[in-house]
């Protein structure tokens, strides 16, 4: 155990190597979930599946180094708990279903107007709203808006709890076709999604939760 409370992902207990370039679980675990063991390459997605209060959530929330866990978490082969912990969850992004503004302007959320505003038109938005206050825009507005906020950060891993929820099926498309291009440029993706045909459209891997665990998995 390390002062944060996370046993190293080299733990000697855990014999399967290590996904050198991309996303690593190994008895990824808390008193909710776990334990999870799976691999994410660059350039690939994990979609995460299971009904309402199966700990999909939670499971992203430990990746992320935001709930208390045991077991490893790797990104290209260097563990969460040798990483500091902003510079972890900066390189491996959640990105929650409500994600939260600390602003009532949205451009305050945006460190590159200029990538900002080619972003926005992969997803379908209008540069007008980035002169909307917050509390206006719609919800799906304010979820792709959380979208283009993360990618501007460039993370090694993008944690999507449910992206597309509020989204219609043409933007949805238009959605999954920015983390297409972005997938291809080697960031990981872990998805979560109730979408069966986009999980069907995004998945490289997937995986089935239920009751915290994923099924196949050992409880
Ligand atoms: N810190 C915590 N303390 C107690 N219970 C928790 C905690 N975190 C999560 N839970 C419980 O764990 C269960 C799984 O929650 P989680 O939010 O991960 O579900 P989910 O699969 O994402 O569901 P949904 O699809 O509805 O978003 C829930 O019953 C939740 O109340």
């Amino acid at each position: 155990m390390d002062s944060r409370g996370s046993t190293r992902v080299s733990d000697r207990t855990h014999s399967r190597p290590l996904c050198p370039a991309g996303l690593s679980l190994r008895g990824l675990r808390n008193s909710h979930a776990g334990p999870f063991d799976v691999d994410v390459p660059r350039g690939r997605c994990l979609v995460v599946t299971g009904m309402s209060g199966a700990g999909k959530s939670v499971l992203l929330r430990m990746i992320a180094d935001l709930d208390p866990h045991q077991g490893g978490v790797a990104l290209d082969g260097v563990a969460c708990a040798d990483m500091p912990a902003h510079q972890w969850r900066r390189q491996v992004l959640y990105l929650p279903a409500e994600p939260g503004w600390w602003s009532d302007i949205v451009l305050d959320h945006m460190p590159d107007a200029a990538e900002t505003r080619g972003l926005l038109v992969q997803v379908g938005l209008r540069e007008g709203v980035l002169r909307t206050p917050v509390h206006r825009l719609s919800t799906g507005e304010r979820q792709r808006l959380a979208l283009v906020r993360a990618l501007l950060l460039q993370p090694g891993v993008l944690l999507l709890d449910e992206p597309c929820s509020a989204l219609d099926e043409a933007t949805t498309r238009k959605v999954e076709a920015l983390l297409g291009d972005r997938k291809a440029k080697g960031m990981a993706i872990v998805l979560v999604s109730h979408d069966q045909a986009q999980a069907d459209r995004m998945a490289d891997l997937r995986r089935h939760m239920m009751s915290g665990h994923f099924t196949g998995d050992a409880a």
